[in-house]
């Protein structure tokens, strides 16, 4: 059986540079290319990449993404920044690409996956729900992807299930002390360095608390997700978002 052509964007990055060797050992797949800043997207089609690996920054995705649809190449994305108006011009892109697949992961580690349908799970018996993330000092962005689409989805089931508003007192504080409000629920963010990527779901009811945490320890925690993804992706056209759609989680 012919090897898949994989391509990394990012390559040099952290989390690039791990997926460069994971694509590298696995038996299946062929690293046809790993470009970095400044590199020609069109070595993406001398090589024949079939599938690429977005790992790069918000600044450089979505540009990175419209070539590649262009190109027939199937997409899978680790890259942060996802707004609703980022995700329907990537639909738009998809739409004219028929046969063309794209994973949006907004975590690809499967502790942190589990955490997402935890807290989705949870969220209606709870009459509170915050999140604090935790991450290395590097990293650009606040919140992290994870902790948006973890309240995102906490929000929503809270309101397919009816569930009030959440209590909150609060009427003056220091800006930023109640943390961001995505969606309802308020994330805070922490960047300390000896991290690298951790998130806590608080809940809380009458009398009792739930906390439901995940910690990646290594970037290698992220390989099997992507790896995952590069296979599945080639066979899911369209739109994916999120890593759990491609377990079989019931
Ligand atoms: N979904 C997930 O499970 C994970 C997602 N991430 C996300 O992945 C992204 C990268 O994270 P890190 O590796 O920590 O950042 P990083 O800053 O170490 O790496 C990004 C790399 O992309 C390169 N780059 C920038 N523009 C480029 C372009 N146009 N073409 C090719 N390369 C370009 C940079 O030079 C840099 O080497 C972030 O958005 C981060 O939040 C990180 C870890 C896990
Ligand atoms: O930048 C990181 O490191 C990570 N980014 C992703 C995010 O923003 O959720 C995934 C993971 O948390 C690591």
């Amino acid at each position: 059986m012919s090897k898949l052509r994989v391509a990394v964007l990012g390559a040099k990055g952290r989390i690039g540079s791990e997926a460069v060797r994971a694509v590298e050992a696995a038996d299946d797949l062929e690293l046809v290319a790993a470009l970095g800043r400044g590199d020609k997207l069109e070595t993406l089609v001398e090589a024949g990449a079939q599938v690429v690996v977005e790992l790069t920054t918000p600044d450089a995705v979505m540009e990175n993404l419209d070539f590649c649809l262009r190109h027939g190449i199937h997409g899978v994305v680790g890259t942060t920044g996802w707004t609703d108006e980022r995700l329907a011009q990537l639909r738009t892109w998809l739409d004219a690409a028929p046969g063309a697949g794209v994973l949006i992961a907004p975590n690809f580690s499967i502790g942190a996956v589990l955490t997402m349908r935890f807290a989705q799970q949870a969220a209606r018996f709870f009459e509170s729900a915050e999140i604090i993330e935790l991450h290395h000092p590097n990293k650009a962005d606040a919140p992290s992807g994870t902790a948006a689409r973890t309240a995102q989805l906490i929000a929503e089931a809270r309101a397919e299930a009816g569930c009030p508003p959440q209590p909150d007192a609060t009427r003056t504080a220091l800006d930023g002390a109640r943390g961001a409000d995505v969606d309802g629920v308020p994330v805070h963010s922490v960047r300390l360095r000896g991290l690298l990527a951790h998130q806590e779901v608080l809940l809380g009811g009458v009398g009792e608390t739930l906390t439901i945490r995940h910690d990646s320890l290594h970037h290698s925690s992220f390989m099997p997700g992507i790896l995952l993804g590069v296979r599945r992706v080639v066979d899911t056209p369209g739109l994916t978002v999120g890593l759990e759609n491609f377990l079989d989680l019931g």
